[in-house]
């Protein structure tokens, strides 16, 4: 067993740890993390500027970014160390004085900074396109939608990564002594080494090791605690979806405008503004959506809008609000064009509501609902707190408010995005399959909270392939196929007297 004995000496001298362990912290730990933590702050500032550049529309932003990031990438650290450190010595001693220090903490950003712009924009382009929709169509400018919600939402969830980025910054420190540190600049690693090299012992590298995990390893669990708890909310993963059946009855026993039909619910709260389209045409490149698309929705009716799958409804929807921009016709909205309007000034007037719900995942459901009212409205917070709780508490969610939209259920989810619509005060109300993507027992909720929005004098135009919705509540139904109006009327007349043959076939697939 000499070899154990030999091994125990070479790594575990506790004399040998105990010596260095003064200078380990006073001055090795105090240098890596000085050098560490400068070179993540500047290379988050590097990182974040190319980033930028990286998503920008512009080809003379995105290539320097991409040579940048190729270069300091694909180097060797130590090269880059040995290259800023040693090449810019003499510009480093006039502007910083004898010190390597600086130089060190300028090379290890510019390699930070390369992978941290990629960290960055990965995150960014991770965040799913109807984010920045929710955005727009809650009339905030692409300035205002990345800045407000898909850039700290792509920073949010690259969290994990920055760390190890830091992490990564904690290690190379270690390289940065080749510059030939001064003894009161020394690192951990550089630390252990003169000592291992006086006691002859390598005890004092193993040391410089644990000092290494001490830092890295509970800084992981530290993030992943907190990143969790940013993604989910103080609540915690699912705590406010029940069963779907208990929603159900939930739903039911909230006081609120739901499918009661009180003479109250029936007197008309909103100012319905009225939409005529004219010859409206709309192409995605080459390919004609909309082919001359006449619709007359009146103030204060519900216009329910069926089709084949790929026949331009939602299309058509997008036009009303101009989330897509029509290639020709108008539409107008009481009586004025809206390809006149500014598009931010024309979405406080339409508010929409999506399939996937888009809510903001990293804010409440409160906080989904005052969001446009602070930043777009410019409303004091107290006030648009005060319209945020009534809205939400329409729609039957007053105990849910604190809730984060991964905390709630899909019918909940979409009762939240038509609070927060409907919080702008709209005159025209968008729904684009709003139901679509719900379990079949929140359907219900969703569609009896449309109906009452119907019955309280709000225009709506609505994509649906909920028929029973359609012949229920709507006073016009549409058809649509490959981008035309082929037969529009009232509910009975589409469902009982179809004329056309392709509404016919239409409705034998879908009834
Ligand atoms: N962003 C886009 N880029 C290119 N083509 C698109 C885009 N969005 C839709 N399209 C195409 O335009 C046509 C109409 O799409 P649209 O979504 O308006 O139809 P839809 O009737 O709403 O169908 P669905 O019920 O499937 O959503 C389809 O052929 C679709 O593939």
């Amino acid at each position: 067993m000499n070899w154990l004995e030999n091994l125990r000496r070479s790594f575990l001298d506790w004399g040998a740890m105990a010596e260095v362990l003064p200078s380990m912290i006073s001055v090795g730990l105090k240098n890596t993390l000085i050098l560490a933590a400068a070179s993540t702050v500047l290379g988050v500032i590097i990182g974040m500027a190319l980033a930028v550049m990286g998503i920008s529309q512009s080809r003379w932003l995105r290539l320097p970014a991409r040579i940048y990031t190729d270069i300091f990438r694909g180097l060797p650290a130590i090269v880059t160390i040995l290259i800023i450190g040693q090449g810019f010595a003499r510009i480093g001693r006039e502007i910083f004085g004898p010190s390597p220090f600086p130089l060190g903490i300028l090379a290890l950003s510019l390699i930070a900074g390369a992978y941290i712009g990629e960290i960055f924009r990965s995150g960014i382009q991770s965040v799913e396109r109807g984010q920045m929709e929710a955005c727009r169509a809650l009339s905030m400018s692409h300035g205002q939608g990345m800045r407000l919600i898909v850039i700290p939402q792509g920073v949010r969830r690259v969290l994990p990564a920055l760390v190890n980025q830091f992490i990564g910054n904690v290690k190379d420190s270690s390289l940065v002594y080749f510059l030939g540190l001064l003894a009161s600049e020394r690192e951990i690693f550089r630390v252990g080494q003169d000592h291992a090299v006086v006691t002859g012992n390598l005890s004092p590298l193993l040391l410089a090791g644990v000092f290494y995990l001490v830092i890295t390893v509970p800084l992981t669990h530290f993030v992943n605690y907190i990143d969790a708890r940013l993604r989910l909310g103080k609540q915690g993963r699912g705590s406010g979806a029940a069963s779907g059946l208990v929603e159900v009855s939930e739903l039911r026993a909230a006081a609120g405008p739901h499918p009661t039909g009180t003479a109250e619910e029936s007197t008309p709260r909103f100012k319905g503004g009225a939409l005529n389209i004219r010859d409206l045409t709309m192409a995605y490149g080459d390919l004609d959506v909309l082919k001359g698309v006449d619709l007359d929705i009146a103030a204060g009716t519900v216009t329910c809008i069926i089709g084949p799958s790929g026949s331009g409804k939602s299309t058509l929807l997008r036009c009303m609000n101009r989330l897509v921009e029509p290639k020709g016709g108008d539409i107008l909205l009481d009586g004025e064009s809206i390809l006149a309007m500014k598009p931010e000034r024309l979405r406080r007037r339409v508010g929409m509501v999506f399939q996937h719900f888009n809510l903001f995942p990293d804010h409440t459901a409160l906080e989904n609902v005052m969001l446009s009212l602070t930043k777009i409205k410019k409303m004091p917070r107290q006030e648009a707190r005060r319209i945020a709780e009534a809205r939400l508490a329409e729609v039957g969610l007053a105990e849910r408010r604190d809730h984060r939209p991964a905390g709630l259920s899909g019918g909940q989810q979409q009762r939240v995005a038509i609070a927060r619509a409907l919080a702008m005060d709209p005159e025209v109300m968008l729904f684009d399959e709003v139901t679509s993507a719900l379990d079949p027992e929140l359907v219900k909720g969703v569609l009896d909270l449309m109906a009452a929005l119907g019955r309280q004098g709000m225009t709506m135009a609505v994509v649906t392939h909920e028929m029973g919705f359609a012949r229920r509540v709507a006073d016009q139904v549409v058809f649509m196929d490959e981008g035309r109006i082929v037969e529009a009327g009232c509910p009975q007349q589409i469902f009982d007297n179809p004329r056309s043959e392709r509404l016919k076939r239409f409705l034998a697939e879908v009834l």
